[in-house]
């Protein structure tokens, strides 16, 4: 820190009252820390002496000293672990405020963690979660209100005031008011890429806020622009739903719905920070695999969107059944199959035994498709099963003391009526007591098949077994669908027919499976989610969100994406706007046009990218902070020699400013592999991603446009050798992801600007035209325009 600014500091009216503070913040923290460690101990010891105990007795009061120990020594060490990570910064912020009708001002200090004074339980630091600390983030200094355990509160808020904490020293104090507002948030944001993300507690802003602390008992859908801090503010939401929801259920019943691998490593980093490290985190393809829990072939969803990218007739038809498979028309269609298997399944025959019948088919079908409603419909058969069960338990004795009474009835009535020499009676007493054994015997065989017998005439089908039977069938896609001609479903069932063929499935087939197992089977508990935080949503289809929402049984879902970065819309999500209508009618929606990613430059070339296409999206408002703006270099793909030194160079040149995390963008998966062919012998650390691999630190990452989404780097070099970018939706918004991704700076290297859709926005000035000449000793590339 410059002399200028410590000086600054000290002469802060209030310095040294707030250095006296931390310090006794971080001496009480010590001590608590100290005590917490000693409970640990003491709780070892006693689990020791329990376990001991177990093994003596078998009394359930030692098994009770058991748990109770267990519980008491977690909890000490989420204290400690608690505590211990935020003992070097414990809070970055503090709150005066006065309650309506009160005259005591109380001052504040909140971060990361909450912690009370043990004596008087005043607070030591509030929890940035807490219903109080929202006014620090939404309220401007003044009369103030929050919502608190479903009230409203209100009060005046006298100050409001951020700190600089590193290394448990207080390095800068700023008061705010309007003017100084931006100035944490302007310094978080001129910080480098670390190829992850952080939390931003301390800068969260009020729009991020509302999304952030929204009604926790509704879903919630977010239009983001890019950089907008979707992917933050949706685990600062998780974070604020545990703190505040977590009593509802364990941490193990969140789930993050991440599109690849890549993506969980990138926000792994920060979900202890945020206290949320043991939510679930996966991919839906893995989540899928694990829940159907079936060895899926799948063909790659990338593959598909090569195809797509390459564009040509097949491409059409991959695009038409895609986003056929993931419409609300075909969802219809799996309910109309549903129905009918429900129907074909509904028992309609008497439940008899022997010749007496123990329950009507009538009824039996009445419960099926009425009272057990609720339950999927295999499920529905399990019960009806039980419930035979049960009745003939209870029915079998009565059938069998009817028949013997009657048997016996109709023997005294024989015995008083002839003459006991009689050899006619003689016979007719030994054909009653064959005939009584007879039935009764038959009675006794009969119950012990009969609900085998019953319950053999409905066959439970595989799901698999089902789905392939429908999808490879016209016949039965028509008789479905009230929407599909006669030539779509052969269309459709041919196109699925030769994916059967090579037993793979693709992701789409992924939501009518997992539909299809929710109506018949159930989801099993463990994959049984109750709140989803679904990001880079604008990559799902309605039939995708659907099925989840039914397959949960729950709408608690945080959505967050942006439509113009949906490079898988032909799968069917064109707009937010059926998903709050017809999936999540409780929704509520927010928008976020602001952009902390990059720079106003930046931006405004990616903005400019973004309207060549012809659709009506909302151009990103960057936070106002200034960097070179984005430079275009014409190159020579001929030259590889060329090229490759002049990406030498401006990387050496970036790393000199320490902009260390560099990425490469190609268009595609093909055209990085030349890259990385091009860049194989240069003494740059090189990686070329994969989707599956973590990012090596420290390396010049090699990555194709669609893999990028949801990243961010320092700097972002665009690359083509042999693959240009069409003037079409799908490489408009490639170009446009790969262009918003980088932080500081932002190198487009192509044989000609048009290449890179650049010459629709060139006259604008929103590119630098680099000069290539120093690196052109044998040839002259230098771009002119
Ligand atoms: N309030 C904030 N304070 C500081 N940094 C912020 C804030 N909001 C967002 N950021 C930063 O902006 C960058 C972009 O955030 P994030 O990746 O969450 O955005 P996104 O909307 O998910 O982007 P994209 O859609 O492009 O993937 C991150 O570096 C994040 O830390």
């Amino acid at each position: 820190m410059s002399s200028k600014k410590q000086k600054s500091i000290r002469d802060h009216k209030d310095y040294q009252s707030e250095v006296e503070r931390l310090e006794f913040t971080k001496e009480y923290i010590k001590s608590v820390l100290e005590m917490s460690k000693g409970n640990k101990e003491l709780f070892v010891e006693n689990l020791k002496e329990a376990f001991a105990d177990l093994d003596t007795s078998d009394s359930s009061l030692s098994y009770m000293n058991l748990l109770t120990n267990a519980q008491y020594l977690e909890l000490a060490v989420s204290e400690l672990e608690r505590l211990s990570s935020v003992i070097g910064k414990p809070y970055f912020s503090r709150i005066n405020f006065t309650s309506s009708g009160d005259t005591n001002e109380e001052i504040l200090y909140i971060g990361k963690a909450s912690l009370f004074d043990r004596v008087n339980q005043i607070p030591i630091i509030v929890d940035w979660r807490s219903p109080i600390a929202n006014v620090y983030y939404d309220g401007r200094l003044g009369n103030v209100t929050y919502e608190a355990y479903g009230e409203t509160q209100s009060g005046y808020l006298s100050l409001k005031r951020q700190y600089d904490i590193e290394n448990g020293l207080l390095k800068d104090i700023r008061d705010i008011d309007l003017t100084t507002h931006d100035e944490l948030l302007q310094k978080s944001l001129a910080g480098k890429a670390d190829n992850r993300l952080t939390e931003i507690v301390a800068t969260i802003q009020n729009e991020q806020n509302e999304v952030i602390r929204a009604s926790l008992k509704h879903p919630i859908i977010v239009q983001g622009a890019a950089g907008s801090g979707k992917t933050t503010i949706a685990l600062h939401r998780i974070s604020y739903f545990l703190y505040s929801s977590g009593y509802r259920f364990p941490p193990e019943k969140l789930m993050i719905l991440a599109p690849n691998k890549l993506f969980i490593d990138y926000i792994s980093a920060v979900l202890p920070d945020l206290g949320v490290n043991k939510i679930k985190q996966t991919t839906y393809i893995e989540f899928m695999r694990n829940c159907l829990g079936k060895k899926l072939t799948l063909i790659s969803p990338n593959s598909k969107l090569m195809a797509l990218i390459n564009g040509n007739e097949k491409s059409k038809m991959i695009q038409w059944v895609s986003s056929y498979k993931g419409s609300l028309d075909f969802k219809e269609l799996i309910d109309h199959y549903l129905k009918e298997i429900e129907y074909n399944l509904a028992p309609s025959e008497d439940f008899m035994i022997e010749k007496s019948r123990l329950m009507r088919g009538a009824k039996l079908k009445k419960l099926f498709i009425n009272e057990f409603q609720y339950l999927p419909i295999y499920k529905r058969l399990d019960k009806i099963k039980n419930l035979l069960a049960n009745d003939l338990r209870l029915k079998k004795l009565l059938i069998l003391s009817k028949l013997n009474s009657k048997y016996d009835d109709a023997l005294e009535k024989l015995l008083f009526s002839s003459r006991p020499e009689s050899e006619k009676r003689k016979e007719k007493v030994v054909n009653f007591m064959d005939s009584k054994e007879k039935r009764i015997s038959s009675v006794e065989k009969e119950s012990k098949v009969a609900i085998k017998n019953y319950m053999a005439a409905f066959v439970k089908k595989d799901i698999f077994t089902l789905y392939k039977e429908l999808m490879s069938s016209p016949e039965l896609l028509q008789k479905y669908s009230r929407t599909l001609s006669e030539a779509d479903s052969k269309r459709i069932s041919n196109y699925c027919q030769r994916i059967f063929a090579k037993k793979a499935l693709e992701l789409e087939d992924l939501a009518p499976l997992f539909y299809m197992k929710a109506k018949l089977e159930g989801i099993e508990e463990p994959y049984k989610m109750k709140s989803i935080f679904i990001d880079e949503a604008q990559d799902y289809s309605y039939f995708q969100f659907a099925a989840l929402k039914e397959g949960f049984e729950t709408d608690l879902f945080t959505i967050v994406g942006d439509l113009a970065q949906g490079i898988h819309s032909y799968r069917g999500l064109n707009s937010w706007e059926p998903l709050v209508k017809d999936i999540f009618p409780n929704a509520n929606y927010q928008t976020l046009q602001k952009s902390y990613r990059t720079t106003v430059e930046i931006m405004q070339l990616a903005n400019e990218i973004l309207s060549i296409m012809d659709k009506d999206l909302p151009k990103v408002e960057p936070v106002i902070r200034h960097g070179d703006k984005p430079r275009f270099t014409k190159i020579d793909p001929a030259n590889l020699e060329q090229i490759r030194a002049i990406l030498e160079h401006d990387i050496q040149l970036l790393k000199k400013e320490e902009l260390n995390s560099i990425a490469i963008i190609g268009r595609t998966d093909k055209e990085c592999t030349r890259i990385h062919k091009m860049l194989e012998n240069s003494k740059l650390p090189i990686q070329l991603l994969e989707e599956k691999e973590d990012m090596k630190k420290g390396s010049i990452v090699i990555l194709p446009s669609y893999l990028s989404k949801g990243l961010e780097f320092d700097a972002v070099l665009i690359l083509t050798l042999e693959e240009s970018y069409r003037e079409e939706e799908l490489d408009i918004k490639l170009l446009y992801v790969a262009m918003t991704r980088p932080m500081h700076r932002l190198y487009l290297y192509a044989s000609a600007p048009s290449e890179l859709l650049l010459n629709r926005v060139m006259d604008h000035g929103t590119v630098h035209i680099g000069d290539n000449r120093k690196y052109c000793a044998q040839k002259d590339t230098t771009s002119e325009f």
